[in-house]
């Protein structure tokens, strides 16, 4: 837990990040995809041929779109064109449906040791391959190369960990009240899996689906997102030399196409599950979609986490709590602290420690040395961020530390933010930020600040500090979350259940939880059994 941690979080502000970044001169060696953006700045990869462009994955092939339309993406530190990737449409995506759904027929009966042998193989190959993998990701979605490095080991770490799940699933053996009956379970696979994924955590957030899917025999269409295509794509590759059978993993990309690839992936008969990680109303939708078919669903949607220091705290641990969970990845996780809550008695020291941690971050471009914190995904995000912050200081909250967009360094960069007196009457009490902006609100009383915290009509994560034991087991009893983190800011463990409650959706991934959202349960009754034996 400890090395997890330490990869996931604090890299990023411990290491010195060696500038990975060239201008023009391209050595032989990054020859083809590169070539025709040889006067952007372009990382540079060990191992090119782990850039695909242009090309999806489907039946293990490398495929364009039958339209020959492709769109592009960006960098969003610089703004500057990464590259292009095949815009597919309904009928592509069909086509990816059917790989799967002939692919299943066969996979589905493979042992459980021969699928953790290929998830093992798959995750191998992203261990020998994390720079690449962590290069694409601080390229494509700006968190720094330390982080970057980061998610590798945590999405590397799903097929790990299902790949130890794959040969150990079992049924259950019922006494049944019939007599002469004998009642069993087997453990299917549900079938063919559409899995949709945001640009985030372009690894750990197809991972941490396909992982369990493969383990049981499940075969999958991952749409990847159009934000950041290119980790998944490099992932399909890996598992094209892991010696995944073909149509077993289909990776596709769209970007104006989403909606209609979308409405196939939860319209189409042949798919039987639909895992969805991406924002409430995205998830509503795919929702009200599968229920034409009744797809058994998975839906890990968004967050509004409390954070809650009680004044009998270790003041200095619920700082660093703090830190890693409202700031991590710039603040656009789904388990970011959203609201920070601080008991009257330790306010102010609170927020001056705070605020004093936070002027420590350097941000940058994900590439440069030292940056421990980058750009935010595109200009819909900076919008919302700075829609928070003016909402909030019009409404009487204290800009204690930046509170503006860093046009110097680009577009997409906001300084790290601090609030303070902030009230509830503030859109940042009722709707995810998705930045790096930090408010504080007082509190009095652990009854007020837990029924503040429930006030909302999400519950992903929650979070408190707190010395007092039995207010620890209160207060995490009566939080409305699918988790709680007590007296730490990081939670995300391949081994734990994630996953949220209301209208943060329903389903748990990672840990034997994450195994049982890509199974349906066979019941099957052996009648006239149990009869005594004839002396
Ligand atoms: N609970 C979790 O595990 C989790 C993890 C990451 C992000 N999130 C949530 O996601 C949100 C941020 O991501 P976002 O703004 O990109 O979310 P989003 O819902 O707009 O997009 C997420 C993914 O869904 C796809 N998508 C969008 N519309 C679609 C449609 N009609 N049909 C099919 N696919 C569609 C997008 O291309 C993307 O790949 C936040 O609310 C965050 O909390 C939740
Ligand atoms: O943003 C959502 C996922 C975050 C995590 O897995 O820690």
């Amino acid at each position: 837990m400890a090395f997890l941690h330490r990869t996931l979080f604090s890299a990023s502000r411990a290491a010195a990040v060696k500038s990975q970044f060239r201008r023009s001169a391209l050595p032989a060696i990054v020859a083809d995809p590169f070539s025709r953006l040889a006067s952007t700045m372009v990382p540079k990869l060990k191992d090119p041929s782990l850039f695909k462009q242009d090309v999806c994955y489907v039946n293990g092939e490398w495929v364009k779109a039958k339209s020959g339309k492709t769109f592009e993406v960006h960098d969003p530190a610089t703004g500057q064109l990464i590259g292009t990737c095949p815009e597919f449409d309904a009928q592509d995506a069909e086509k990816a449906i059917k790989a799967a759904a002939a692919a299943f027929e066969e996979f589905r009966h493979r042992t459980g040791r021969e699928r953790s042998k290929l998830l093992r193989k798959w995750y191998d190959l992203m261990v020998e391959n994390a720079d690449d993998l962590a290069t694409l990701i601080t390229w494509e979605n700006g968190k720094p190369t330390a982080d970057a490095k980061g998610e590798v080991t945590y999405a590397a770490n799903f097929f790990e960990w299902f790949s130890e799940e794959a040969p150990r699933i079992y049924g259950d053996t019922i006494p049944s009240s019939v007599p002469g009956n004998r009642v069993f379970t087997v453990k299917e696979p549900v079938g063919v899996c559409g899995l949709i994924t945001p640009w985030n955590f372009p690894a750990a957030m197809i991972t941490r689906k396909v992982g369990p899917a493969l383990a049981v025999g499940c075969t999958v269409v991952v749409k990847a997102p159009g934000e950041t295509p290119y980790t998944p794509l490099a992932l399909a590759e890996l598992a094209h030399r892991a010696g995944i059978p073909k149509g077993v993993v289909n990776i596709i990309t769209a970007a104006q196409n989403t909606a209609e690839v979308g409405q196939e992936l939860t319209t189409n008969p042949t798919v039987r599950k639909i895992s969805f990680t991406g924002s409430t109303p995205v998830g509503k939708l795919l929702m009200k979609q599968c229920s034409g078919t009744l797809k058994k669903l998975s839906l890990e949607l968004g967050g509004n986490a409390p954070f809650i220091v009680f004044d009998d705290a270790d003041v200095d641990l619920a700082v660093t709590g703090a830190i890693a969970s409202k700031f991590r990845s710039s603040g656009q996780t789904c388990v970011c602290a959203n609201r920070i809550f601080v008991q009257r008695g330790i306010y102010d020291e609170f927020a001056a420690k705070f605020a004093a941690k936070v002027r420590e971050f350097k941000v940058g471009n994900g590439f440069d040395q030292g940056v421990t914190h980058g750009p935010l995904i595109h200009a819909r995000a900076i919008d919302k961020v700075e829609q928070h912050v003016r909402d909030a200081e019009q409404k009487g909250a204290k800009v204690v530390l930046g509170g503006h967009k860093l046009p110097d360094l680009g577009p997409n960069f906001f300084q790290p933010t601090v609030l303070t007196g902030m009230t509830t009457r503030m859109a940042m009490a009722a709707e995810e930020t998705f930045g790096p902006v930090a408010g504080l609100f007082p509190f009095d009383t652990e009854d007020e600040v837990v029924r503040i915290a429930n006030s909302t009509p999400v519950g992903l994560a929650g979070y408190f500090f707190s010395r007092d034991l039995h207010r620890v087991y209160r207060v995490a009893e009566h939080l409305e979350v699918g988790m709680v983190g007590v007296n730490t800011g990081l939670i995300s463990d391949p081994a734990a259940p994630f996953g949220g409650v209301k209208e943060s959706g329903f389903g748990r991934e990672g840990s034997l939880y994450g195994i049982g959202e890509y199974q349906v349960t066979k019941m099957i009754t052996y009648g006239g059994m149990g009869k005594p034996l004839q002396r």
